[in-house]
């Protein structure tokens, strides 16, 4: 059996397209332009390409950008006046801090300063909350562009066995109660877990997002599986090479001949993750403006 690849790039497309038809119906009517402000602190060269990315997509779809660059010693205080100040510009509907944060910035709490209905990475822990019981609000963005990828294969995942290897905040944690949400059984698995190959040849949907290079492989796959790798990992160049290779968290190879579904790293769930930061910023002005 052949995996059907699942196409990050091209679907994150599409959901950039629609955002762009709405975002050009909003202002054909006078009703205004939503804005989002990126804040990278530092100089991290991955960090530098990933922001201007980020930027050029949200131009390409009529959205205003704002940048912020800070030096890496920024004092604490400096960062909060900035989102303070943030919060309180009308023009700005979504704010992103870019993480890592240097580590004598508190992360928590410049993730705790930023207004909720403006936290497009749905990182602030009232956005974790709703989220937890249900509520309307903002979905952290590689959770969200994973399920959107997953109904591109399932339409219905109610009933199918979910298991989503990691358990961090930003990926693991809100996508488990994403897919509880549409109903699917879901376990939550992690470096501790007793015989996690095992555990992962349970899953009818499988999600690796564990930050270790190639580590699910083709054996823990269930035959027809759908596998969401959410991994992005730079390997060590090979001799002679500027840059190593970018590989997920799953070993594609191995996977593809035993999955139903996969998606490939690049192209992704990195795309959809952009995408769906551009789809919350339209969210949140809409919420902010009372447009339906
Ligand atoms: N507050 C905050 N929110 C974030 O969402 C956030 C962050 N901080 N810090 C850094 C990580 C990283 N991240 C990526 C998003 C897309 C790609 C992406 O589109 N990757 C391409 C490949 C890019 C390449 O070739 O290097 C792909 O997978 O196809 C990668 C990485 C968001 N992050």
């Amino acid at each position: 059996m052949s995996a059907r690849i699942i196409d990050g790039k091209a679907i994150a497309q599409e959901l950039r397209d629609a955002i762009a038809a709405e975002v050009a119906g909003i202002a054909a009517r006078g009703g205004g332009q939503p804005g989002l402000a990126v804040v990278l602190v530092g100089n991290d060269p991955a960090s530098e390409v990933y922001v201007g990315s980020k930027a050029r997509q949200t131009v390409a779809v009529g959205m205003r950008s704002f940048e912020y660059r800070l030096p890496a010693d920024v004092p604490e205080a400096d960062l909060l006046a900035l989102v303070d100040r943030l919060n309180r510009d009308d023009a700005v509907d979504g704010i992103l801090v870019q993480l890592p944060l240097p580590g004598h910035i508190d992360a928590n709490r410049v993730i705790e300063a930023i207004d909720p209905d403006k936290d497009v990475d749905g990182f602030h822990p009232v956005n974790a909350g709703r989220l937890l019981i249900g509520l309307p609000g903002l979905v952290p963005c590689t959770p969200l562009g994973s399920l959107l990828l997953l109904q591109s294969v399932h339409h219905d995942l109610s009933g199918l066995s979910a298991v989503v290897v990691g358990r961090s905040n930003i990926v693991g944690k809100p996508l488990a109660q994403l897919l509880l949400q549409q109903n699917a059984t879901v376990t939550i698995a992690h470096s501790r877990t007793r015989d996690l190959p095992a555990v992962c040849r349970g899953a009818d949907i499988l999600v690796a997002a564990v930050g270790r290079p190639e580590m699910v492989r083709g054996d823990w796959i269930r035959p027809g599986a759908t596998v969401i790798d959410v991994g992005i990992n730079r390997l060590p160049p090979a001799p002679g090479a500027a840059k190593g290779r970018l590989v997920g968290d799953v070993a594609f190879e191995e996977a593809r001949t035993v999955a139903g579904a996969i998606t490939p790293v690049p192209g992704g769930v990195g795309p959809m993750t952009i995408a769906c930061l551009l789809r919350n910023t339209l969210q949140a002005f809409k919420a902010r403006h009372g447009v339906s």
